[in-house]
């Protein structure tokens, strides 16, 4: 594997003290890279920072070993495409996307030949004299993914670029950007809140928490084998319980398999059943007053009722120190 960006110790403090401390990372060649928490946790600010958009305060970046850390955004080999679609509304498509490529002296021929390829690419073929409000906010976002490709960029960075979009057209700018990684080995480095679209996009993804990396893994590590509790919690559902000793115990809903009473060692009834399409989600009430789910599939659904006694075992289980 080639390593295309490597940060080293890399801290961004903010004048109030906010920020980023001690990033170490480093990002392979043609790899989704995903930066996954919650808000505030300090994902836009490592993205500025490998842009040139952030002042680094201790650590440095490279670039297929180049040091950008103290280069401007314009002589980094970065594209970044934001959350909204920054497309120029007085200016058509083509003008759009020719600007970049006009600075570069390409000439006209070129820059006509290159927006319709990259168009091509981006399955918008044949826009170029439209303005950006003709376009809904999917089509936008292509072309401003489309403008950023033009410029070759070594890494692409996207902020939450789907976030404005609805769900399904956000499901479909997925599988576009794995395309397009695809097609061009791309490096692409990318920012969300939302823990089923880093699940999808990623080759790893990073979970931040306040300023500091809490794990970095395959989306199969991250949701198999949580490190800490916070992890744990923020990616897909999970059971938590305190076990005697103090310890919380973890389980996530699918690893808790229902059977009928006396089937398997633990008892407990069925207080609600909630069916989700193609399974269900089963809230079970247990002897000692806690609640736990279960996800059982819908054909499975007739054989329980709500109010009776069951019985379930745990498939698997994480155990983590308590707070
Ligand atoms: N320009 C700034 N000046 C001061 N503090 C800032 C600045 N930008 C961000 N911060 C603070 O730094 C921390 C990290 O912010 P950052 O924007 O990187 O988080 P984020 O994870 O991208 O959040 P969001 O999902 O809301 O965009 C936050 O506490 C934020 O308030």
């Amino acid at each position: 594997m080639v390593e295309k960006v490597q940060i080293n110790n890399l801290s961004v403090i903010y004048d109030n003290g906010d920020g980023v401390k001690d990033i170490n990372l480093s990002i392979n060649q043609g790899e989704i890279l995903t930066l996954l928490g919650p808000s505030g946790c300090g994902k836009t600010t490592i993205m500025r920072a490998i842009g040139g958009f952030n002042k680094v305060t201790a650590g440095e970046i490279l670039i297929d070993g180049q040091d950008v850390t103290n280069l401007a955004p314009e002589n980094r080999p970065t594209g970044m495409v934001f959350q909204s679609y920054n497309l120029w509304p007085h200016m058509t498509v083509f003008e759009n996307l020719a600007f970049g490529l006009k600075l570069r002296k390409v000439s006209k021929a070129d820059i006509k030949k290159q927006v319709a390829t990259i168009l091509d690419l981006v399955r918008m073929p044949g826009v170029e004299e439209k303005f950006p409000s003709q376009l809904s906010g999917g089509q936008q976002q292509r072309v401003a993914i489309a403008r950023s490709l033009l410029l070759k960029p070594a890494v692409l960075l996207l902020d939450e670029p789907f976030s404005a979009l609805d769900a399904k057209i956000r499901h479909e700018m997925r599988s576009e950007i794995k395309r397009i990684r695809q097609d061009l080995d791309l490096t692409i480095v990318f920012v969300t809140h939302d823990q089923e679209e880093a699940m999808s996009i990623s080759d790893r993804i990073v979970v931040m928490d306040k300023g500091v990396i809490a794990q970095v893994g395959t989306p199969n590590d991250i949701y198999d084998n949580p490190e800490t509790q916070y992890v744990a919690s923020f990616i897909g559902t999970m059971n938590f319980d305190q076990s005697e000793s103090g310890e919380v115990v973890a389980s996530r809903p699918e690893d808790i398999v229902l059977g009928q009473a006396g089937e398997y060692e633990h008892s407990a009834t069925i207080a609600d059943i909630m069916l989700i399409g193609h399974y269900a989600i089963v809230t079970l009430d247990l002897p000692n007053g806690s609640q736990l789910q279960s996800f059982i599939s819908r054909s499975e659904v007739p054989n329980y009722l709500i109010g009776s006694d069951v019985s379930y075992k745990v498939a698997r289980h994480h155990v983590y120190a308590g707070k």
